[in-house]
């Protein structure tokens, strides 16, 4: 049932204050359950790469990390953290797309900056579901590791992970590490917005061109790897708060204490770990995302199949009213 929640939430684009729903084919059903395991699997080996004490390191880069996890943690480790992702996306997506349209409305220019401060705001507001899921997610992949070995069995899922950490402390536990996901989001997605308009009109993306599918995924997959590089200095370091203090022991007293202590031990190059990995995920991801939402909307425009004669529109431009028609 999320697997499908997933594509659906991919589906589900908030249009002129109603929510409109396409069929959802059955073999996009599996198409979502691969996507978000292909999510996880390169998600967690990110978070350990990047969290992972540099004087006793369990893992020298991607591969190395995928062939430990699978032979000390069966292949049922590379899933750990699933959970939260798989409920989280769902609305994400839902959020991101609809914001990004709504207010992009309001705006009423589609200029670059437009695009870039729409998709700001996107990112901005998809953080109340984002940091409490990244947290969870972070705290799963880490239990049982290295120096949190301890910590084998103390969560026994995502959702009881945020219930024991709310129980004990409250509503700042769960949005541990929001100042950082803030930090990271609201640029990342204006990048993601800006780089996928400018890409898929240069590209020409047009309903009639027989390449505009694999325009529409180059164009996605280069917005979500752009949106990545740009801000994942700050993921890092997000990402080392939100596992700190799951062995037991809090390691940093706060942002600028994790930055001084990282960049101390480690130099410059802590802030690039795990970047292959979330580069290797973000571009299949965000290419059949954006694909999808942009093929979505031109169906929802008119320009699909057999509609030649209306004027080509930039690639996520939301619908007319009177065009809304689900
Ligand atoms: N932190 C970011 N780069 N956000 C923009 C891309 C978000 C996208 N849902 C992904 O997970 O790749």
């Amino acid at each position: 049932m999320i697997h499908s929640f997933h594509i659906f939430s991919v589906c589900v684009i908030e249009v002129r204050s109603s929510v409109c729903v396409i069929e959802v084919r059955v073999d996009w059903y599996w198409r979502g359950t691969c996507c978000c395991v292909f999510n996880a699997v390169l998600f967690l080996s990110q978070v350990r790469l990047q969290v992972q004490n540099v004087d006793k390191p369990l893992y020298r880069g991607t591969y190395h990390c995928f062939q430990s996890i699978v032979r000390q943690e069966s292949i049922l480790g590379l899933y750990k953290g699933i959970g939260s992702p798989m409920m989280g996306l769902t609305f994400i997506n839902a959020i991101v797309f609809g914001v990004q349209g709504t207010v992009m409305r309001q705006l009423g220019r589609d200029s670059p900056l437009n695009q870039f401060l729409a998709g700001s705001a996107a990112g901005t507001i998809q953080c109340v579901i984002c940091c409490p899921m990244e947290l969870a997610k972070t705290r799963m992949q880490m239990q049982g590791t290295g120096e949190y070995k301890s910590t084998r069995k103390h969560y026994k899922n995502s959702l009881d992970c945020l219930v024991r950490i709310y129980r004990k402390e409250g509503v700042w536990g769960i949005n541990r590490g929001m100042l950082t996901t803030l930090a990271r989001e609201a640029p990342a997605f204006g990048f993601y917005f800006l780089t996928y308009d400018c890409l898929t009109r240069s590209l020409g993306c047009e309903p009639d061109d027989p390449y505009m599918i694999p325009k529409l995924l180059l164009a996605g997959g280069m917005s979500g790897i752009a949106s990545w590089l740009s801000t994942y200095p700050v993921d890092v370091i997000k990402s080392r708060l939100q596992a700190d203090g799951v062995g037991g022991v809090l390691q940093y007293n706060g942002i600028l204490d994790c930055v001084q202590q990282s960049y101390r031990k480690e130099g410059w190059r802590v802030f690039t770990r795990g970047l292959t990995s979330t580069l290797l995920r973000a571009f299949p991801v965000n290419a059949a995302t954006f694909a999808t939402v942009t093929l979505f909307l031109m169906y929802m425009r008119g320009e699909g199949e057999g509609v030649k004669d209306c004027e080509p529109a930039p690639a996520m431009q939301q619908p007319q009213p009177q065009q809304s028609s689900l």
